[in-house]
């Protein structure tokens, strides 16, 4: 049995906003809100942050999937709750500062890989989030938006910062300004995401993409993910400079030599991630 598909070995509260599974080696984080379309809630944006404490925490965990419950992704924050409690109070009340806001991984980004697993819409916040995972697969009927300005609303989540950085400048400017909805194809299309799927399928062609990493040496994928981290937006030369330091560690590590060990013993590599 492989690891994704053995048995459930921790389920939370079903009635909770958020779900968090452990699977083998991968931890499932699915927002759980279906009849508010997986709106973000402080109870929800809590336990994510837990969820990623774990991911970070567990040596157990390789790699972890973030999707939406119901059919869809999510729906950004709850524009109820916001009603009731407008958050342009708490900022200027000092209590909130938005420069961090770590359940949406902004400010915070996690040492193991990150899946997006998108079914249906993944509005405003929740594209936002999106843009804080690694690999980001959706279903044929995605779609995608930073719909804030349509509301009067700045993409606190990020958005501003991120989305220039991670696709064409104009095509992000066009999104972010007129808030407009991007389906799946022009969302691959652009690179936004890696994968469209079947509707349906998202979450397990994830888990697949999951398995495969969770069977790579835990040593080298957090290393990976580690120097595409620090290096981003760093000048080539000092950014080959800490790769070399991050990169020269792993081959100490009892993985690396495991690989090539199994390698010459025609063997699947055990690695044990040290
Ligand atoms: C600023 C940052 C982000 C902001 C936002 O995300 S704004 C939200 C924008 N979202 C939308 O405009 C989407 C609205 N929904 C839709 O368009 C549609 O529902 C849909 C396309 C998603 C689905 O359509 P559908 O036909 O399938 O379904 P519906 O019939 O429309 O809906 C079904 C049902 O769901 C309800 N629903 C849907 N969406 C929402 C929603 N977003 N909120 C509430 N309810 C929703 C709908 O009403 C129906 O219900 P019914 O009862 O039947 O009517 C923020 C990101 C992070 C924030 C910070 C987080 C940390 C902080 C903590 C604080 O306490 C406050 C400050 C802050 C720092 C906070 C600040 C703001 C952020 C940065």
């Amino acid at each position: 049995m492989s690891s994704t598909t053995a048995e459930i070995s921790d389920v939370s509260d079903k009635s909770a906003h958020c779900l968090v599974e452990k699977r083998g080696h991968v931890l499932i984080i699915t927002m759980n809100r279906p009849e508010a379309r997986n709106a973000l809630s402080s109870e929800m944006m809590a336990i994510m942050v837990d969820a990623w404490d774990q991911v970070d925490n567990d040596p157990d965990i390789r790699v972890a999937v973030l999707t939406g419950a119901g059919g869809t992704f999510c729906a950004g924050m709850d524009l109820k709750a916001m009603n009731r409690n407008a958050p342009g109070d708490a900022f200027a009340a000092g209590s909130l500062d938005p420069v961090k806001l770590p359940a949406l991984l902004k400010g915070r980004r996690l040492t193991k890989p990150l899946i997006a697993a998108v079914e249906g819409a993944a509005i405003a916040g929740g594209t936002e989030i999106l843009q804080g995972t690694d690999i980001r697969v959706a279903a044929e009927n995605a779609r995608f938006g930073v719909s804030e300005a349509k509301l009067g609303l700045f993409p606190l989540g990020g958005s501003a910062v991120r989305l220039v950085r991670q696709i064409p400048y104009t095509v992000a400017a066009d999104i972010l300004l007129t808030g407009r909805t991007v389906p799946a194809p022009e969302a691959k299309e652009l690179g936004l995401i890696g994968y469209v799927v079947p509707e349906g399928e998202a979450l397990n062609k994830a888990l697949e993409i999951a398995e495969r990493i969770a069977a790579n040496g835990p040593v080298a994928v957090q290393a990976i993910l580690k120097t595409i981290r620090v290096t981003e937006g760093m000048h080539e030369e000092e950014a080959f400079k800490l790769e070399a330091k991050i990169g020269a560690e792993v081959f100490k590590s009892d993985d690396a030599k495991e690989g090539p060990r199994s390698f010459a013993e025609k063997r699947a590599p055990k690695f044990q991630g040290k």
